[in-house]
């Protein structure tokens, strides 16, 4: 997939078949607009072509948001799923006062797309004014076909950013899973913490998370899929303040299942399968490990397996 962060020239991209959005999680619902662009694409000999943004248009505006995907999850999302151009264009202030109509001619005139595939409630331009019908018209006086994918519905729930956003924040990662089409999942460098899960036998790796927008779910232990070296591990991960041993900063940390390694400073992946229970704060360490034993067992019956 090639990656393209300069629209000052126009591109020459074989018959463009386009689409536009800001694509936070690249849930299920952007994932049936990717479907369908790749489709026109493939019968038209056209390139299927994504345009989004960088940063997220909130976080410029001022209207701050925590986010499903960061830059690089966004930019693996998009080279699975086929695309073979990524535009991400630099989101500023000033890029935001265009119209719906300069926007949308700043895009004929660099990209010079032949369809433009949009999804049912796609707003664009100053103050996200612009319409469907809009791109209807405009479609039509700056020759370019346009196609519109219907809203998805996934258990009764409108498959959208800020629906996966608050169930991720209610602690319903399942759920959020149905709805993304994947777990959710968060990366990140593995650090010390106090040295206390080898001491009672569950041993913790501690996420450093990098970049501050992405969206942490609510605190509570979790049944979870690790990706180390590699390799996918079944674990357990518990999100919150640790009060059984007097701690006061929010941490991410897994036992990893069948595991045994030193892996400070490495990256991991911890996928969240299915939320198992609240943290609590118990009388000693010792009944935090009884309660850990029953948590392995939980959690290997939600993800299947042995140890
Ligand atoms: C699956 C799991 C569940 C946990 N549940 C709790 C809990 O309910 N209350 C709590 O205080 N700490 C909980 N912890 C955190 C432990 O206190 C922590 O793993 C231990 O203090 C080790 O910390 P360290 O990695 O800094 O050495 C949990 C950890 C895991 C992996
Ligand atoms: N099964 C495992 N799951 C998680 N970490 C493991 C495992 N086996 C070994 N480790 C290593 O042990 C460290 C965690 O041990 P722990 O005593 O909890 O130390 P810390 O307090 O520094 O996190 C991890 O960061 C990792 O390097």
């Amino acid at each position: 997939m090639e990656i393209i962060t300069d629209i000052s020239q126009p591109l020459a991209l074989p018959r463009p078949v386009v689409t536009i959005g800001t694509f936070d999680g690249v849930h299920r619902g952007h994932q049936a607009i990717l479907h369908k662009m790749k489709e026109i694409a493939a019968g038209c000999n056209g390139s299927p072509v994504v345009v989004t943004f960088h940063p997220h248009p909130r976080l410029v505006l001022g209207q701050h948001v925590y986010l499903l995907s960061t830059r690089e999850e966004k930019r693996v999302a998009f080279a699975e799923s086929g695309v073979a151009h990524l535009i991400e264009i630099p989101f500023t202030r000033e890029f935001a006062k265009l119209s719906a109509e300069e926007f949308i001619q700043l895009i004929a005139q660099k990209i010079r797309p032949e369809v433009l595939v949009i999804g049912y409630d796609h707003g664009f331009g100053r103050d996200r004014s612009g319409s469907i019908e809009h791109l209807f018209h405009f479609g039509n006086t700056l020759g370019f076909k346009v196609v519109q994918v219907e809203e998805l519905i996934v258990d009764r729930h409108h498959v959208s950013s800020s629906v996966i956003r608050w169930l991720l924040q209610e602690g319903d990662a399942g759920e959020a899973a149905r709805l993304l089409g994947r777990e959710y999942s968060i990366s990140g460098q593995v650090i010390r913490g106090n040295q206390i899960g080898k001491l009672i036998g569950y041993p913790t790796a501690n996420l450093y998370v990098d970049d501050p927008d992405k969206l942490i779910p609510s605190m509570g232990v979790y049944a979870s899929r690790v990706i180390c070296r590699g390799k996918l591990y079944n674990g357990m991960t518990n999100i919150g303040m640790r009060p059984t041993i007097n701690a006061h900063k929010l941490t991410i940390e897994t036992n990893i299942f069948g595991f045994d390694d030193d892996i400070y400073y490495e990256t991991i992946t911890v996928k969240l399968v299915k939320r198992i229970r609240n943290e609590k704060k118990f009388g000693n360490l010792d009944i935090l490990k009884n309660q850990l034993r029953n948590d392995q067992q939980t959690a290997l019956e939600i993800l299947g397996g042995s140890v």
